[in-house]
């Protein structure tokens, strides 16, 4: 019996769970490949620490390039992230030296994924990243392989677990923003620096690979609108709510006649909707090609759910299959056509802290003709109690009809400048029906 023998750098929360799965399912991977996938050789900041796990017999480097290097390797499994050296440097040796990588490190690939599976193409070595997008949902084999016939108009979804996690929590149980976000970390959900997670990063990160696919473009992160969950209070979910909406960060990538529109940013979905059922660290991708609609939900991040999509890579490398990063060889994949953010069109939410004097509403109001906007619903709040709000300014709450983002994003400069809102107004978008 052949072994694959694993050389594996990164030893935290996914790199742990790898191990752990590798040994728990090895018969049944043995039975399934032909062959014993084995981690023969690791890397890691720590050599002393105890991770609960049997490393005797493995080979440490203190270098994760040298492992990536080590000729008794045959895959380079890259569990450290992010998006620079050792972790760049460390997968490029890999992959020059003709050595299969697998990886779960998006933001990684949403900079230098291009560019990776060049070196990799060069040296007819392959690069797996199923466990980097939506963790366990298998999106990148779907988009990549399963769904190679359709023309896509649209991928789209909750591509981040700790923010829905946060969401979520903050919605059911009104518990605040910080204490979601330990409890995130603590579960091992959150990246290493979890501004990440919720300044939209790592959901635009992930956009980036799924626009690739989907449309067979280069990879380009800095296209991406992004806007994350870290200004959404619970007077925002509550108000939300009471509006028959649940608020999600969305990660959305839509052919338009200009091109591309990529946009990460909290959305106000509508309750019915099955998105806005889709709780805690789960995720969900829905993917709209000409032949077939489909939603893929499951567990977005942590160990287990992360591991198996790493094993279910390695599987791969131990069958002998291969094919395009991206789907495309490099050279195929074209220069994205940017759509700008500032034509986005659809309903907004605006609150603002509106100040208590007579013609303050009318103002807003004119302000809102003016572009043309139509007004769906106006609610005015009780006096708001955040910091720096005088106590008798009044919460505004502004629904509109579809409009641009061109169209709000002036007369927000409009109603500043005229001195009827105090402090920085909350726009949320909203999809619906
Ligand atoms: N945690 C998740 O749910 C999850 C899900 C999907 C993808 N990911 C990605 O998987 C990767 C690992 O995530 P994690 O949550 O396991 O992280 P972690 O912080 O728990 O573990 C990182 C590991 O890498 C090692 N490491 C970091 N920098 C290193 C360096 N410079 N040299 C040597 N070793 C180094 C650390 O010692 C640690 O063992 C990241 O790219 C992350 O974005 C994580
Ligand atoms: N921090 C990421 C890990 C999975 O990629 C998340 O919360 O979704
Ligand atoms: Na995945």
């Amino acid at each position: 019996m052949s072994q694959l023998k694993v050389g594996l750098a990164g030893l935290g929360t996914v790199g742990v769970a790898v191990v752990q799965m590798l040994e728990r399912q090895a018969a049944e991977i043995e039975a399934r490949t032909g062959r014993s996938v084995k981690v023969v050789a690791v890397s890691a900041r720590s050599k002393g620490k105890d991770r609960g796990i049997d490393l005797s017999g493995v080979r440490w480097h203190d270098d994760p390039v040298a492992l990536a290097r080590d000729p008794d390797i045959d895959v380079f499994v890259e569990l450290m992230g992010g998006d620079g050296d050792p972790a760049k440097a460390a997968v490029a040796a890999a992959l020059a030296a003709g050595r299969p990588v697998v990886t779960a490190n998006k933001a990684l690939l949403a900079h230098h994924g291009v560019e990776l599976a060049q070196v990799g193409e060069a040296s007819n070595a392959t690069l797996h990243f199923e466990a980097a997008v939506a963790g366990g949902i298998p999106i990148v084999k779907t988009l990549r392989e399963a769904l190679g016939g359709n023309r896509i108009e649209r991928v789209s979804g909750i591509l981040n677990g700790t923010c829905n996690y946060i969401l979520t929590r903050m919605a059911d149980e009104k518990i605040a923003f910080d204490a979601c976000l330990a409890d995130a970390q603590r579960l091992g959900y959150a990246e290493a620096d979890p501004t990440f997670d919720i300044d939209g990063f790592d959901t635009a990160h992930k956009l980036a690979l799924l626009t690739s696919l989907a449309f067979g473009t280069k990879v380009d992160a800095d296209a991406i609108y992004v806007e994350g969950i870290r200004s959404l209070t619970l007077a925002d979910l509550e108000a939300a709510d009471e509006l028959g909406f649940k608020v999600k960060l969305l990660g959305v990538a839509v052919r338009t006649e200009e091109g591309i529109e990529q946009r990460v940013h909290p959305t106000m979905v509508p309750k019915h909707w099955p998105i806005a059922q889709v709780s805690g660290v789960t995720n969900a991708v829905a993917v709209n090609g000409d032949a077939v609609n489909l939603t893929l939900v499951g567990p977005g991040a942590g160990g287990a759910a992360t591991a198996s999509a790493v094993v279910g890579d390695l599987i791969d490398v131990a069958r002998g299959n291969g094919g395009f990063a991206f789907g495309l060889p490099v050279a195929a994949l074209q220069p994205a056509q940017r759509a700008p953010m500032q034509r986005h069109e659809g309903g907004y939410y605006i609150r603002v802290a509106a100040v208590n004097k007579p013609g303050t509403a009318a103002t807003i109001a004119r302000r809102m003709a003016e572009e043309g906007i139509s007004l769906e619903s106006i609610v005015q709040r009780r006096p708001q109690r955040a910091a720096g709000v005088e106590p008798n300014d009044v919460a505004v709450i502004l629904i509109t009809y579809a409009t641009t983002e061109d169209a709000v994003r002036r007369v927000m400069a409009a109603i500043e400048a005229d001195g009827v809102i105090v402090g920085q107004p909350q726009v949320i978008r909203i999809e619906k029906d």
